[in-house]
């Protein structure tokens, strides 16, 4: 099954054979190593040679109709607006209390929105955020959920998710899986191991809590997994979700939420930074100004810059112009079979010159102080956010894209009336696979850090 799965594509006569492709740089492992690189250049180089993006309206399902998300709504209204941004505040003075001081902005804003989530999401504090307790204090889930997402950085991910992990999911033993993975001889997987108990654990902790409270009658918390398991509670028994289940809403939550707004959060701190000739300190905190800043990185930089979609049945994908496939003949559709896995660039949407203009790759938040471009409103992108895909659209679209950026807004506006934020010497690469995150050039990537010179702004 494996062996014929890794084969099939070089054997078997596909209709999409011809779609020309970059070329590839290596006979045995294709354009994969480019797919994975770490400074993104291919995404730049296939946006100059493949032009705008393909039409991808309807993919991506109808609409989604937030508002009527209760979950959502339950988020929002429950963002903490006292303890955990004071603390936060607090905690950079005291490292820049004797003068501007190094700090690892990536490693403060995965605590940041870890919390954030934590308390609104499921009642649960995972971190004071009083001091810097260091990695080694840290609660085992920060640690776990922080850690998980550089583990999973790297060529080697690309196998495992497309050929071990489909095939670990359909084997249904979980004592001999757990086995076999203990036998693995690699630190790799024993850490993959543990991170995967911790949340586990944790998520278990969380919910046996809440079925307490609910028990002894204590159940008028607006968090959301406190209305779940509420919910859940008084579901027919055909609706109601198994414990497994709602462990794994936990835990997905956690992920949608964090990583994605601490790389965001981590990017616009970083680019303020880099423009600091540019930018007026006093603009950037009017709220006009901020919410410029936000949409242009959240376009520019997407946290996500690529979603991945299965075809549920033959297809045909009209694209918005024509392409010269491999034998000369120009196409403007592809005929797109059942199954078959469909890369679409979030970057690519977001950053493309034929409906952004040409200066559709640079960062220039004034261009949302203004009126957008005509094409950009006649673009009909599957988007829930300002004509961007940088929280998708359709039915699957991101359910906390209000939420972060009421969270970006707050958590921003706290750093950056009290501190200044200036690169530090090392070069950062932010890497594109997976959730965006910053590596020092030439660093070890599967553990992401942001190390900037913070100073406070009185000084
Ligand atoms: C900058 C921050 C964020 C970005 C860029 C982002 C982006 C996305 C994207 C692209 C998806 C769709 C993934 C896919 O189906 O392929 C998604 C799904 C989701 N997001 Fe977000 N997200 C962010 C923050 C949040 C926050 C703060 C929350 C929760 C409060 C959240 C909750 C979710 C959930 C639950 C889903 C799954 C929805 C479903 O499958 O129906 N996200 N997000």
């Amino acid at each position: 099954g494996l062996t014929w799965k890794l084969v099939r594509e070089y054997l078997v006569k596909s209709p999409l054979d011809q779609i020309p492709g970059p070329r590839s740089s290596s006979w045995l492992a294709g354009n994969i190593p480019e797919f994975y690189d770490k400074t993104g250049k291919h995404y730049y180089q296939f946006l100059q040679d493949y032009g705008s993006v393909m039409k991808l309206q309807g993919l991506l399902g109808d609409q989604h109709i937030y508002e009527e998300a209760p979950a959502f709504i339950a988020c929002v209204s429950l963002l903490p607006r006292d303890e955990a941004e004071i603390y936060l505040q607090k905690s950079f003075m005291n490292q820049v209390k004797n003068g501007p001081k190094e700090i690892d902005i990536l490693h403060w804003m995965s605590r940041t929105t870890l919390e954030i989530i934590g308390q609104s999401g499921m009642g649960y504090s995972f971190d004071s955020l009083k001091e810097d307790a260091g990695s080694a204090d840290l609660h085992p889930y920060s640690r776990s959920v922080k850690r998980f997402g550089g583990l999973l950085s790297g060529t080697h991910t690309f196998f495992i998710t497309s050929y071990i992990l489909p095939f670990a999911a359909k084997l249904n033993y979980p004592r001999l899986k757990r086995w076999i993975v203990e036998c693995i001889p690699s630190q790799w997987v024993h850490d993959l191991k543990d991170i995967v108990d911790t949340i586990q654990k944790t998520a278990v902790d969380i919910y046996r809590t809440k079925q307490k409270a609910m028990i002894e009658g204590d159940d008028g918390k607006k968090d959301i997994i406190s209305i779940l398991v509420r919910a859940n509670a008084s579901a027919a028994d055909e609706d109601r979700l198994s414990d497994e289940e709602v462990f794994g809403q936990v835990a997905s939550l956690t992920f949608a939420a964090m990583d994605t707004s601490s790389s965001a959060l981590s990017r616009i701190i970083y680019i303020l930074g880099e423009h600091q000739e540019d930018l007026d300190y006093d603009q950037i905190t009017t709220l006009p100004f901020l919410d410029a800043v936000i949409r242009e990185t959240l376009r520019l930089h997407p946290p996500l810059s690529i979603a991945i979609r299965t075809a549920r049945k033959d297809m045909i994908l009209p694209l918005s112009k024509p392409i010269k496939s491999t034998t000369g003949d120009h196409i403007s559709e592809i005929f797109v079979p059942n199954g078959t896995s469909l890369f679409a660039s979030i970057y690519g949407a977001n950053a493309d010159p034929e409906i952004w203009g040409e200066d559709a790759q640079e960062w220039k938040p004034e261009r949302w102080l203004k009126d957008l471009p005509e094409k950009v409103e006649a673009s009909q992108m599957p988007s829930i956010y300002s004509h961007l895909m940088t929280f998708l659209g359709g039915s699957r679209a991101c359910i906390g894209f209000k939420f972060a950026q009421l969270e970006f807004k707050i958590v921003l506006s706290i750093l950056l009336t009290s501190f200044r934020f200036t690169s530090g010497p090392q070069k950062i690469l932010w890497t594109m696979p997976g959730i965006t995150s910053p590596v020092l050039e030439g660093g070890d990537i599967t553990h992401p850090s942001l190390p900037m010179l913070v100073s406070p702004l009185d000084v």
